[in-house]
């Protein structure tokens, strides 16, 4: 169903409640399988958080997890440790596009039984669960961390516990730094000391305890757009947040600044307002930020201002190939836009077109950066319930701080 944003302005104060951070859910609902001992609040109420918790207590051979990518690898590792059991792990289209090759290669080399059922390298798998005995593999790490953390998410579990070796570059360090912190907090020993990662194994009950899920930076990215977009002088105000977060993507504090936006934390809330609209070109590094690439690409746009974005080389594996699409997209409404495979460069321009349909190419991202520009042109989103994916309630959240939204 496409959605028409009307040209909207928002409320001068406004607040909104995000939902759990996805990647923070997708990681301790599956330490909460290893180790259910410890209960959760405030878990992500999106799309791929649900495939997540359905795929872990589903006792079926066939466990299919759509788009969601975390789900796709952390799955991968812990199917591989249940002893006895066989599941074929498969996705949608753009999951058998998404490369799976380098986790099952150091899965298969822990001693790991996974074969694949389609093509070599990619979703479906077939994965025979044994125990894995050995405890020291070494993988790529500048293609995706996702491959890491599955592995470190089990290899609590594992008999050695697991020393991994991270060779060459790599990439979106702060989500590894999340798992470990998560590991920390819930008990199990860790360390990463320049290359290596090494993870003691655990055989005890750990202390029972809750733990609250901070919630999802990569979605209040689309609330820093629209402060700044906005008149100066306007508030919006979001919770639950932590001043120390574990998300990576909480340089958005830092990063919109520069977009003249203040972010005030109050108890669990922080509330950002534009307050100059004095603003200069941006050039930024993203490898260790992906996620709000598209946010920060379309907030220039909207703004007027030309940006360089590097450190984009893991976009072209995503829900989509992200670079492409926001060339694409951005040049309907009329910007002008280069593109390599690791960087985009958007130009300078002060014309946005009127009423342009966006493709969003079931990529929840596409839908939630573009959004914000009805504060500037009506604009059609197509395919608008693809948001599910990581913020199922981001249409009302929009419409109750006064964007005009028609189906
Ligand atoms: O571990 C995670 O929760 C994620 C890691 C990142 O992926 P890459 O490491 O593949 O860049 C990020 O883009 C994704 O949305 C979530
Ligand atoms: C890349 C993303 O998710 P995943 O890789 O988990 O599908 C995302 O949410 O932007």
């Amino acid at each position: 169903m496409h959605f028409t944003l009307q040209k909207s302005k928002i409320a001068k104060q406004s607040s909104i409640q995000i939902t759990g951070s996805k990647s923070e859910s997708n990681r301790l609902l599956l330490l909460q399988a290893l180790y259910p001992e410890f209960k959760l609040e405030n878990v992500s109420n999106s799309d791929d958080s649900n495939l997540m918790t359905n795929a872990l207590s589903s006792q079926s051979e066939l466990v299919d997890i759509h788009h969601a990518g975390t789900a796709m690898r952390f799955l991968t590792a812990y199917f591989s440790i249940q002893e006895g059991r066989e599941t074929v792990l498969t996705g949608s289209k753009r999951m058998k596009e998404r490369p799976i090759k380098i986790l099952v290669e150091a899965l298969q080399e822990l001693g790991a039984e996974i074969s694949y059922v389609e093509n070599e390298g990619y979703p479906p798998i077939k994965i025979k669960g044994k125990k894995l005995i050995k405890s020291n593999v070494s993988l790529k790490a500048n293609v995706s961390s996702q491959y890491i953390s599955a592995l470190l998410l089990i290899a609590s579990k594992l008999e050695n516990g697991l020393e991994l070796t991270l060779e060459g570059e790599i990439t979106s360090i702060p989500y590894i730094k999340m798992t470990l912190s998560l590991l920390d907090e819930i008990g199990v020993e860790t360390s990463f000391i320049d290359q290596v990662i090494t993870v003691k194994p655990n055989t005890k009950n750990l202390e029972p305890k809750t733990l609250v899920v901070e919630s999802d930076w990569s979605s209040a990215s689309y609330y820093f757009s629209i402060a700044a977009i906005s008149e100066v002088g306007t508030e919006i105000t979001i919770a639950s947040y932590k001043e120390n977060s574990l998300q990576g993507d909480s340089v958005l504090v830092d990063i919109y600044k520069h977009f003249g936006v203040t972010s005030t934390y109050q108890g669990n809330s922080i509330t950002l307002k534009k307050e100059t609209s004095n603003i200069t070109p941006l050039t930024l590094d993203l490898k260790n930020a992906p996620d709000i690439a598209q946010t920060i690409a379309v907030t220039c746009f909207a703004l007027g201002i030309p940006c360089d974005l590097t450190g984009l080389h893991t976009l072209k594996i995503k829900e989509t190939d992200r670079l492409v699409a926001l060339k694409t997209e951005i040049e309907k409404l009329g910007g002008q836009v280069e593109i390599t495979d690791k960087s985009l460069h958007l130009l300078a321009s002060n014309n946005i077109k009127e009423l342009v349909s966006i493709a969003t190419y079931n990529d929840h991202r596409m839908a939630m950066a573009f959004a914000p520009l009805a504060l500037k042109e009506a604009i059609i989103i197509e395919d608008a319930a693809v948001v599910s994916k990581s913020y199922p309630t981001f249409w009302d959240d929009l419409k109750s701080i006064g964007f005009q939204i028609t189906k």
